[in-house]
């Protein structure tokens, strides 16, 4: 029963929870995988910080290269986040048969076939299933649960950072910048939290879970992105006032294996199970052909949910380990990639429009929607308690987003629109 020795990259929030839970379920975990798992070396940016847990200041060090190049050290759980720099120190670490365990979804939707590539030369694994969704275990559902059906649809609330702002805004009235520092304090969000709130943390995360999903090669710039720090309280009360969540969605979809890949806030209706998720909670809806609808949800940041995936695995690895079967292809992206264009892409739409309080502008505007194809599923108009103008509320029936995108432009120029207030996708 030799011991598997594991060099850490990261001990802040992930890497913390990494070490509470190798140590706190050392028993359990090394019965499963047949023997005992020792972090060996943990690489910090200041080995003088204070931590919250108890190391052995031996086996910290400041200079990550240590970590990789020791030649005790079996597999490497990277929890220290980065690009370039993380990239160059998993790509040494595999040419030198390492095992790879990663949180980090920057990395993997920039580099990931690379990095994918590499363990396959090397024989080796390489697993990241802390990268989307913390605490749920998607990566894997899709790889194996559904390995036997054809996925046509992800629907994911994939940033918990996100989910918690805009459940706070809608459920307490908080302002915005409040609720993101208490995101920041409580660790969920990204050292940069623009990433979170303009959407690129989910656009990384549904650039995996397109390929997956997909099996073609979804890369970050095939995804259209948009984020929150526009939503006002305003949105977020006719939203609800409408029967409507507003949540940042990625959604991943196909037909005839064209594909659309894309984050916004997104006005969910409240029976769809994925409206009801809130907090700091995450859920992916999956939609195959031959299974139908699916969800999972579970804790998309923080500590120990995130840790709970990485040390799964870690398990995985040292598994594969004993049964000498390191470096299996779990997902190839055969399929060659094809983006659906803005005619194929369609969707239902909320536009809320600031208008002239006179006779005939109601019909002005159904006018353009009709005169682009447009079919609208409700409209209604109310005066506007502070001005002298109305405000038009209107929801359309699917719509493709080239026809959208023209009746958004003839609005522009339409001289009893006083402002196009919002204009969000509507689910469910
Ligand atoms: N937080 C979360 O809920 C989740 C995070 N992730 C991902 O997990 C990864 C880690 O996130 P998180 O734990 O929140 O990040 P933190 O900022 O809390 O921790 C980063 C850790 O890496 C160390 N580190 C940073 N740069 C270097 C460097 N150049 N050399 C050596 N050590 C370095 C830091 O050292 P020091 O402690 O000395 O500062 C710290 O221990 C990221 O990729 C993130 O996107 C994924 C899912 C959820
Ligand atoms: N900042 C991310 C952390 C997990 O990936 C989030 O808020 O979801
Ligand atoms: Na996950």
């Amino acid at each position: 029963m030799k011991p598997v020795k594991v060099g850490l990259l990261g001990l802040g929030t992930v890497g913390t929870g990494v070490v509470r839970i190798v140590e706190g379920h050392q028993e359990d975990l090394s019965s499963q995988v047949g023997s005992p798992i020792i972090i060996e070396k943990i690489a910090v940016k200041n080995s003088d910080k204070a931590r919250s847990i108890q190391v052995d200041k031996a086996k910290l060090t400041e200079d990550p290269w240590e970590v990789i190049r020791d030649p005790e050290i079996d597999v490497i759980v990277e929890v220290m986040g980065g690009i370039e720099d993380t990239k160059a120190y998993i790509l040494e670490g595999l040419e030198r048969g390492k095992h790879i365990v990663t949180a980090n979804k920057d990395l993997m939707a920039l580099h990931g076939s690379e990095i994918l590539a590499k363990a396959q030369e090397k024989q080796c694994d390489v697993f990241y299933e802390a990268s989307v969704a913390g605490g749920i275990p998607i990566i894997r559902t899709l790889i194996e649960g559904f390995s036997s059906d054809r996925i046509l649809k992800i629907m994911g609330i994939v940033n918990g950072t996100t989910n918690f702002i805009l459940t706070k805004m809608s459920q307490e009235g908080a302002s915005y910048e409040d609720v993101l520092e208490e995101a920041q304090k409580l660790g969920y969000a990204e050292a940069d939290p623009t990433s979170d709130v303009e959407g690129l943390d989910a656009a990384r995360k549904m650039a995996i879970l397109g390929t997956l999903g997909f099996r073609t090669n979804v890369e970050l710039k095939d995804v259209s992105v948009r984020g929150i720090s526009q939503v006002s309280k305003e949105d977020i009360t006719y939203a609800k006032r409408l029967g409507y969540e507003m949540k940042l969605l990625g959604i991943a979809d196909r037909e005839d294996e064209h594909v659309s890949i894309s984050v916004q806030p997104t006005m969910v209706r409240k029976g769809h199970p994925i409206a009801s998720v809130s907090g700091v909670y995450n859920a992916v809806y999956v939609y195959g052909e031959a299974v139908g609808e699916t969800m999972f949800y579970g804790a998309g940041a923080g500590e120990m949910p995130t840790a709970t995936s990485v040390v799964a695995d870690l398990v995985a690895v040292i598994k594969n380990l004993k049964l000498g079967v390191n470096g299996l292809k779990a997902i190839v992206p055969y399929k060659p990639k094809k983006l659906k264009n803005d005619e194929q892409i369609s969707f239902k739409n909320f536009i809320l429009l600031h208008v002239d309080d006179k006779a005939g502008v109601l019909a002005r505007i159904t006018q353009v929607f009709a005169e682009f194809g447009v079919s609208l599923e409700s409209v209604v108009q109310q005066p506007n308690e502070l001005n002298p103008e109305a405000e038009i509320i209107i929801v359309t029936h699917n719509a493709t987003k080239a026809s959208m995108d023209k009746v958004l432009q003839h609005f522009e120029g339409l001289a009893v629109i006083r402002k196009i207030k919002s204009v969000y996708r509507v689910e469910g």
